[in-house]
């Protein structure tokens, strides 16, 4: 998926929510849980209830490399289920020596078909430039997370600007807006003014709503640039809105209200 279908998705929503499938058998309700393939029959739910209030799907790969074999496979059909209208994104955080990252790319852009994977950025430009290679699939370089432990590295101080400033500057170098995303954690928005003044055009992947507790108003305040330029994901605040049979009901109402929500942000 292009940045040309990905804006017009959002323009037609209203929306720049992604909603992320971090599928965990033992939070699954009840009865799903001794269904043969529950896992991908929660997520095809979830999915279909979902899918006209969001403009992605954030697959976290550790919940389904977690359960082996069965976990891979669930995560092949699940991502075969997206409709295509979707961006499909590996929360992998992959990057290696270069022959290995050009692996982990083969192997969630061509034998697995997602949009874009999210990577590390600490082993430098080879590990990353595999990535960038493939045309029409996007990279997503960690940037500022949303976790306490930013502060032990990315908000660290080198010379003149923080890490994560350094490895923002220095990584859009390496491709451009309509390759190139960083994840930003929602916790972490009173950043954004200063992340926009680095990289005004890129698209930010912003995980951190929700139960971690950031806010949606703050992220889009100081992070919508004139195409959106946000992705904002919410994982179990969607998908374990309930634990009963009404779940994917559940999930569709929260979706919807961050769908409403950001309709009153966005500028275009
Ligand atoms: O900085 C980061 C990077 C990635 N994540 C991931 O996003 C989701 C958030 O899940 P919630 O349930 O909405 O809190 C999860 O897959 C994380 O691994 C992040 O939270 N922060």
């Amino acid at each position: 998926m292009n940045r040309n279908q990905l804006v017009k998705q959002i323009q037609e929503k209203r929306s720049f929510l992604c909603v992320g499938l971090d599928t965990d058998l033992t939070k699954i309700p009840n009865h799903l849980k001794n269904h043969p393939n529950a896992i991908v029959a929660f997520n095809k739910a979830i999915i279909d209830a979902t899918k006209d209030h969001c403009v992605s799907y954030k697959i976290n790969t550790a919940f389904y490399e977690a359960m082996g074999l069965k976990g891979w496979a669930a995560m092949e059909e699940t991502v075969q289920y997206i409709p295509d209208t979707h961006l499909k994104i590996a929360d992998a955080k992959r990057g290696d020596i270069g022959n290995t990252s050009s692996q982990y790319a083969k192997a969630f852009f061509e034998t697995l078909p997602f949009d874009a994977i999210t990577v590390a950025p600490y082993m430098g430009e080879d590990s990353i430039r595999p990535f960038l290679e493939y045309e029409h699939k996007w990279t997503i370089v960690l940037g500022l997370t949303s976790n306490k432990g930013a502060a032990d590295f990315e908000l660290q101080s080198t010379g003149n600007q923080l890490l994560y400033q350094k490895v923002l500057q220095t990584v859009a170098q390496w491709g451009n807006p309509n390759n190139l995303m960083f994840v930003v954690g929602a916790t972490q928005a009173t950043e954004l003014a200063i992340i926009r003044q680095i990289i005004p055009d890129h698209f930010l992947l912003v995980p951190g709503v929700g139960f971690q507790g950031g806010s949606l108003e703050e992220v889009s305040k100081y992070g919508l640039n004139q195409q959106c330029g946000l992705l904002v994901n919410a994982s179990r605040a969607i998908i374990y809105a309930s634990s009963g049979e009404n779940f994917a009901t559940e999930a569709k109402e929260i979706a919807q209200q961050y769908q409403t929500e950001m309709g009153q942000y966005l500028p275009m």
